[in-house]
């Protein structure tokens, strides 16, 4: 008789899912021990999420910032299931999607990050943008598109939320419609960024002055409307005109985790332990934005890509050594610093006791998450395209002054 080969199923193929699919299939498996990995995401497509910012300047294409799982996984033992994630029955060792169809699995790797809180405000919904997937990158694409081709005088855009992603979208954004616009970020504390490094934090506030967005602190977003923003400073409430408003404030665990029978913290998070398992399942593993850990050394991991990119490699490997027999790894976590994407081209970066700002930060940014890629076969795809880009680009506009000449 064979015996039933063990499935891993891996919910979520981002940075904490994907990467650990990838990490499981390289593990030097003995034929009979060698599981099934099934990884599952509602989307065809990864998204490197730190670089989507780039796909309003044109800097980037899709394709390299989103490649495709049936590409990424090709030549690996993962195969990959697009679906929506419903239900999971931890009891019963189920999945089930959407779709009605159930993933049997004998351990379990929950990777599904998290989303962002549109219900903190009235009016969010309906008339709020967020910034987290490609479709949001187009809905904005689209409106601005519209706004650039009216010929509305100013281009009135709100940023709730000066964290990293308000700031950055705010210098993409300022580069792309120059003085056509009036950008302002509206933030609630003291101070924007307030979890940077002081070099980052002054590349930042430096890169918004030159491009002249307004930064209104203490400030919260009471109401949304149509084409209006209310927002209260010290109990007043100002009504303010606007064509655009980006939401990129929070983050919250989805419905679906924050179902499961599993020990959470007050957000909703799964607690692991620091083998990245989840208190009292040793078959469920945790990771990224929907896990709160703690490493071997104490330290609470940040919800960041960082992050679960390294969270990853543990993960694959701990699974590895549990049908292996091996002993676990500890996770540690090595925050090696951070970087921002400043404009066109300006970034900020610091790290490993390095603080680099201006053109040579964003060519080092760029090189680092080229580095970052999931794959060899994709980082080679995506390094001959930027090579090749310019070329490319020459040969589009002599082809378009051609065409209107005759
Ligand atoms: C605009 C932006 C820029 C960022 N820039 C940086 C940066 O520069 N550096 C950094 O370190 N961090 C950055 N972050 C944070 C970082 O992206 C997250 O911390 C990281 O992606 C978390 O990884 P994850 O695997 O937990 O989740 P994700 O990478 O978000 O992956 C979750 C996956 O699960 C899938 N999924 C979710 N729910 C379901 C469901 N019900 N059914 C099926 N599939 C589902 C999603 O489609 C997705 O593919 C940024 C975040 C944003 C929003
Ligand atoms: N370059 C990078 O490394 C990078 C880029 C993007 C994201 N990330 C990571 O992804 C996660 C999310 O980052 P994020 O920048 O999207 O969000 P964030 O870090 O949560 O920042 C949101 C900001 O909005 C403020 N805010 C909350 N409610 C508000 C309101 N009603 N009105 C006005 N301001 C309000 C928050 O203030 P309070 O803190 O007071 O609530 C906070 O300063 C973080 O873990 C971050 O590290 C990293
Ligand atoms: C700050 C650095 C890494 C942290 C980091 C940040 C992210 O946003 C990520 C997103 C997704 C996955 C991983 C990460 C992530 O690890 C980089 C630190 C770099 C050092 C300070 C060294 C810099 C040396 C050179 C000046 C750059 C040369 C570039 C090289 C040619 C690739």
């Amino acid at each position: 008789m064979t015996e039933q080969q063990t499935r891993i199923c891996i919910l979520g193929g981002g940075f904490g899912g994907l990467y650990t699919a990838l990490r499981l299939s390289q593990l030097p498996w003995e034929k009979s021990q060698e599981p099934e990995i099934v990884l599952v995401d509602q989307n065809d497509h990864f998204l490197f999420l730190p670089l989507l910012y780039e796909l309003l300047t044109n800097e980037l294409q899709a394709w390299e910032i989103s490649p495709a799982f049936e590409d990424l996984l090709k030549d690996t033992n993962v195969r990959f299931c697009q679906g929506i994630i419903n239900e999971i029955d931890i009891d019963d060792k189920q999945v089930k999607l959407e779709n009605n169809t159930s993933i049997p699995y004998d351990y379990l790797v929950l990777a599904m990050g998290s989303e962002t809180p549109l219900d903190l405000v009235a009016g969010v919904k309906d008339y709020a943008i967020p910034f987290r997937t490609i479709a949001d990158a187009y809905r904005l694409e689209e409106q601005l598109r519209r706004l650039e081709t009216s010929n509305q005088d100013k281009i009135r855009v709100a940023i709730v939320g000066g964290g990293y992603s308000g700031v950055e979208l705010a210098c993409k954004l300022a580069d792309r419609l120059g003085t056509k616009a009036r950008i302002r970020i509206i933030e609630q504390s003291e101070e924007i960024l307030k979890t940077s490094p002081e070099f980052n934090r002054e590349a930042a506030q430096n890169a918004l002055s030159d491009r002249q967005v307004w930064i209104d602190l203490e400030t919260t977003v009471a109401a949304i409307e149509e084409n209006n923003i209310s927002l209260e400073y010290r109990g007043q409430i100002d009504q303010i005109p606007v064509d655009i408003v980006l939401w990129t404030v929070g983050t919250k665990v989805s419905p679906v985790v924050r179902s499961l029978p599993l020990k959470q913290n007050q957000r909703g998070q799964l607690v692991t332990t620091s083998t990245l398992q989840v208190i009292d399942h040793p078959e469920i593993f945790a990771l990224g934005d929907l896990a709160d850990c703690k490493d071997a050394d104490g330290q609470t991991i940040p919800t960041t890509a960082q992050a679960a990119f390294q969270q990853a490699d543990y993960t694959g490997w701990n699974l590895w050594a549990l049908l292996t027999q091996r002993p676990l790894l500890l996770f540690r976590y090595t925050g090696l610093g951070e970087m921002m994407t400043l404009g066109t081209d300006n970034a900020t970066l610091t790290g490993l006791g390095i603080q680099l700002e201006g053109q040579f930060a964003h060519l080092a940014r760029r090189l680092i998450y080229l580095y970052r890629f999931p794959t060899l076969d994709h980082q080679i795809r995506v390094a001959v395209n930027w090579i090749t880009r310019p070329l490319q680009d020459l040969l589009i506009s002599m082809d378009q002054k051609i065409g209107t000449r005759k």
